[in-house]
């Protein structure tokens, strides 16, 4: 590991702690998530190793409906880890700090949602947010900052790389596992078949993994609307959008060059869909086989089970199994079949995994599966992207500094 853990920590220390509490919010009640569960250990690790343990966090952005206070975090926080969780409605001012000065020992303390302090965005060096005001202010008051925040890494936020610059910097637990699941595929040898599942939204993420990982990956097994773009690219009927839909025609214009030398250099590796789902005339699921399809008449929201029939057995050879994006649409049940059977085949294999994309892991819970069955379940988006593409994350990069 090339950055200091908790088990470097020195005993009762003031420690300052950032998480990655952000979360989906519906009608303004915060809803629990595996994020809560994660970073428990590492508070309930801190708090039960006799530090004062102060946390930090953000919620949305400013402007946007989540844009929310902590107070309700506090409490999911609470139960997660057993322990009663304070909450403090100011960042860094007297009410903060007054706050901060009358924790005890093994007492835990939730500052307010970090993005409401003005110095924390925008995006600047760690110098600068080192510099500012709210670093300044808050650092004297602690003896160690940890960051558990892997999932919001990527962002060059005060909480998240200033205050590395002016205290001795830990990673947390949450840190901890993420980064070496996460980086293991740019970083790892492994012995047999590396296999790499890709679907979801976006075809840059797809693209930019085809690009990055070519050489350490066997096979790519796409799906999802990134999927239906390469099969467009491939000379097929598919990935138009339809009235009312946004998903294709940007992609395709933006991409689609690099879509078809992706596939003239590495066709070998990339293993599309031959049959699709979509919905048909009485809402049931129907399938076609891609050869088949003639006519862009209807949106296709799944890969087919003759395909799931393709990359079950690719999946059970492999060594390792990496998944980044959904294959379909898998929120509803008719078009969970790619998502639910690629995830199924990796569960009944002892192969290394590791899932991510913030959307794709919820199929985890959403359809039963026990995620212990999983080598690692990635509570990041942006930032697991990042990683597998071997792009550095600025708030793990200051935690190297000496
Ligand atoms: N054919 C399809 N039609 C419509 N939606 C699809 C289709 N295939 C996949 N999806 C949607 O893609 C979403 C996941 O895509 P996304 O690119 O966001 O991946 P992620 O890696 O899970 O998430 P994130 O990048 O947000 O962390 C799922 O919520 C799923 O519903
Ligand atoms: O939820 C996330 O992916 C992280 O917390 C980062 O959030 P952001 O995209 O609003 O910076």
């Amino acid at each position: 590991m090339t950055f200091k853990t908790l088990d470097d920590l020195e005993s009762e220390q003031r420690v300052l702690v950032r998480l990655d509490l952000n979360s989906p919010v519906e009608d303004g009640a915060v809803q629990d998530n595996r994020r809560f569960d994660r970073h428990a250990e590492t508070v309930r690790e801190l708090a039960e190793g006799g530090h004062r343990v102060v946390l930090m966090a953000h919620q949305g952005r400013p402007g946007g409906d989540d844009f929310v206070s902590l107070e309700q975090h506090a409490g999911i926080v609470a139960d997660h880890v057993g322990k009663d969780v304070k909450f403090v409605a100011d960042t860094y001012g007297d009410e903060a700090i007054d706050a901060i000065e009358s924790l005890d020992a093994g007492e835990i303390l939730l500052l307010e949602n970090t993005r409401m302090c003005d110095e924390e965005l925008p995006e600047e060096d760690p110098e600068v947010k080192a510099d500012t005001e709210f670093v300044q202010t808050l650092a004297p008051h602690f003896d160690a900052y940890v960051n558990d925040a892997y999932s919001a890494a990527h962002r060059s936020h005060a909480s998240l790389v200033g205050f590395a610059l002016e205290l001795p910097a830990y990673a947390g637990r949450v840190m901890e596992t993420e980064y070496e699941a996460n980086s293991s595929i740019a970083t790892r040898e492994f012995d047999g078949q590396v296999t790499m599942v890709v679907g979801g939204t976006k075809a840059t993420d797809v693209i930019d993994v085809m690009n990055n990982l070519g050489d350490k990956v066997d096979q790519f097994l796409l799906g999802g609307i990134a999927g239906e773009l390469f099969l467009r690219a491939a000379g097929n009927d598919v990935g138009f959008d339809l009235e009312g839909m946004d998903f294709f025609d940007d992609q395709w214009e933006a991409n689609r060059e690099t879509i078809e030398s992706l596939l003239d250099e590495r066709g070998d590796q990339i293993k599309l869909a031959v049959d699709l789902a979509y919905e048909d005339e009485n809402d049931e699921r129907g399938e076609i086989a891609v050869a088949n399809i003639t006519e862009k008449d209807r949106p296709y929201l799944d890969v087919g089970s003759t395909t799931v029939d393709e990359y079950d057995p690719i999946i059970r050879d492999s060594e390792a199994v990496f998944v980044k994006g959904a294959l379909g649409l898998f929120e509803d049940e008719r078009f969970a079949v790619g998502t639910v059977g690629v995830l199924q085949a990796i569960s009944e294999t002892d192969c290394f995994s590791v899932v991510g994309g913030g959307d794709t892991s919820r199929a985890i819970e959403m359809y039963g599966m026990d995620e212990a069955d999983f080598g690692h379940v990635s509570i990041a988006g942006g930032a697991y992207i990042r990683a597998l593409t071997g792009a550095p994350l600025a708030g793990v990069e200051v935690l190297k500094q000496d």
